[in-house]
């Protein structure tokens, strides 16, 4: 057995984030990750940057062979650096191995036929989410059907793409392969895409979306796949059978909980397979902590890096901050252009308040928009009159995911409106477009 301070499970963001910080304070250190491609986890490899790679290689025009070449580069430069990261410092061992709990705080690992315990006097599990299967005949056995990780591994775009699930993974590629000149389907069982955006909004993009050549077909259920010779048939209930060189499958991600053997632990599960856990991240036992996508919050980069600042506090004596405390949380989907949020959407905030002004201000009026050559999109903003306190803002605009981390600050600070609408921005820029907003309120 061998013990250290901190044992990290799983190579997520906020478990290296603590394992570097707790190495760097004179802490032993194990980190146990299952794959040499994961180092860094989902984000590095398989999630946010090789997409976003991708998407701003198709858009300075590069074909799918630049694109996909520019992703595998950025990805392998980043891999080596977070594995670097945690590997040159003297207070951590890096394990590349399969990890399974046997006890509270003792993990077994197993990699090239060898067997070992660890155990931690902390343990922090971290192990992520994995892409969710569901139980459509045909998914897992037909030819030329890829979860988004298997997707991005394909050398050569197909010319007609299906993709099963029209939510973030699969807007972000339905917009990227269409730009790569792939015949795009979207199938998705709900009525609508985005549907927690203002319903106007949502059309909006759906109406931008469809420009690009994307087809869409709503709310519908995959009774069946299967192949026709090469290419993919699926077969569902509203528009029959829809055929497809390849179909990418994208509902939703499961926490990683299967075989981690918590069934020997005291650690709690929900029905879903996340792991239960209080305000600092703890799970049932004392001191064995679940970070990330693993413990059911939402599946963000920035909310797993959140969580090491919940547990790094907690750790050191600092209980001033939990996750009750999060709040304001913003999110962008990676569309063309990019659509971003914060807060409370406008029916959300008329429930909730009895004075509310919701203004709206759309690209085409924006000097920026002009200077852009690209006039698509809105800015919303939704403000307490009684107040003046802003209560969210829907900003759906070229560098969009920018500007909403300024909302952000203006909520959780208690900016009045009043103070961006007559704030000094550089110009011409999308972000002065905030003035215009805050004054037609
Ligand atoms: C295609 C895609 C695009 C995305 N785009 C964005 C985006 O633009 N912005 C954003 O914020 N989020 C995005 N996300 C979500 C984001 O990637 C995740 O929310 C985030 O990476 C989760 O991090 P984590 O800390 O929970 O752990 P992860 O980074 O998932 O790390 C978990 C690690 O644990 C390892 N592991 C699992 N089980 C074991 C075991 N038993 N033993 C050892 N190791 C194990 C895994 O191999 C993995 O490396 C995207 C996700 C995907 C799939
Ligand atoms: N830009 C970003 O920040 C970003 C990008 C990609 C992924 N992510 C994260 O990863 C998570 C997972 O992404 P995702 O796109 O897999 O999940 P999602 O929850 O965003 O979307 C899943 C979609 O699948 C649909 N669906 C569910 N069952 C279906 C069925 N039987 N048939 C057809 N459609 C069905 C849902 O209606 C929904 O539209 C996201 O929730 C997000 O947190 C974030």
């Amino acid at each position: 057995m061998v013990k250290y301070d901190l044992l990290v499970v799983g190579f997520g963001k906020a478990g290296k984030t603590l394992a570097a910080t707790f190495a760097k304070e004179g802490k032993k250190v194990a980190v146990v990750e299952e794959s040499s491609a994961m180092y860094g986890g989902t984000c590095i490899n398989i999630g946010c940057i090789p997409t976003k790679t991708l998407i701003v290689a198709a858009d300075n025009k590069k074909d799918f062979t630049e694109a996909k070449a520019t992703r595998d580069a950025v990805v392998s430069k980043l891999n080596a650096k977070n594995f670097a990261m945690l590997d040159s410092s003297p207070n951590i061992d890096v394990y590349t191995a399969h990890a399974k709990f046997v006890s509270n705080k003792v993990v077994e690992i197993s990699a090239n036929g060898e067997t070992k315990q660890l155990e931690g006097e902390i343990v922090v599990i971290n192990t992520g989410a994995k892409n969710n299967v569901l139980p459509i005949p045909g998914l897992t056995t037909s030819k030329n059907v890829y979860d988004s990780t298997e997707f991005q591994k394909l050398e050569k775009a197909p010319k007609t793409l299906g993709i099963i699930g029209g939510g973030n993974i699969g807007l972000e590629f339905a917009n990227l392969y269409a730009r790569l000149g792939v015949k795009v389907t979207v199938i998705d069982f709900a009525p609508g895409i985005l549907g927690r955006e203002d319903k106007d909004i949502a059309e909006l993009a759906q109406g931008y979306l469809e420009e690009a050549g994307i087809e869409f077909k709503l709310g519908t259920a995959t009774k069946e796949i299967r192949n026709n010779g090469e290419l993919v048939v699926v077969d569902t209930e509203k528009y029959g059978e829809l055929e497809f060189e390849a179909v990418l499958h994208a509902t939703g991600r499961r926490a990683n909980t299967e075989g981690l053997g918590l069934e020997n632990t005291d650690i709690e599960l929900r029905p879903n397979g996340t792991i239960v856990v209080d305000e600092f991240c703890q799970t049932a036992v004392e001191n064995v902590f679940a970070v990330g996508d693993v413990n059911g919050g939402l599946q963000f980069t920035y909310v797993s890096l959140d969580d090491f600042r919940v547990v790094n506090g907690y750790l050191h004596g600092n209980k001033e901050y939990t996750t009750a405390d999060r709040k304001n949380v913003p999110y962008s989907t990676f569309i063309s252009p990019a659509l971003s949020h914060v807060g409370l959407h406008k029916e959300e905030a008329e429930a909730a308040y009895p004075n509310v002004a919701v203004a709206s201000l759309p690209v085409a009026n924006m000097p920026r928009g002009a200077v852009n050559q690209d006039p698509r999109g809105l800015f919303r903003v939704t403000v307490d009159k009684d107040t003046n306190l802003i209560l969210g803002a829907t900003l759906f605009g070229k560098n969009s995911e920018e500007i909403i981390n300024l909302i952000k600050m203006a909520i959780d600070n208690k900016i009045p409106y009043t103070y961006i609408r007559d704030q000094i921005f550089t110009h011409p820029t999308m972000a002065e477009n905030l003035n215009d907003v805050f004054k037609l309120i």
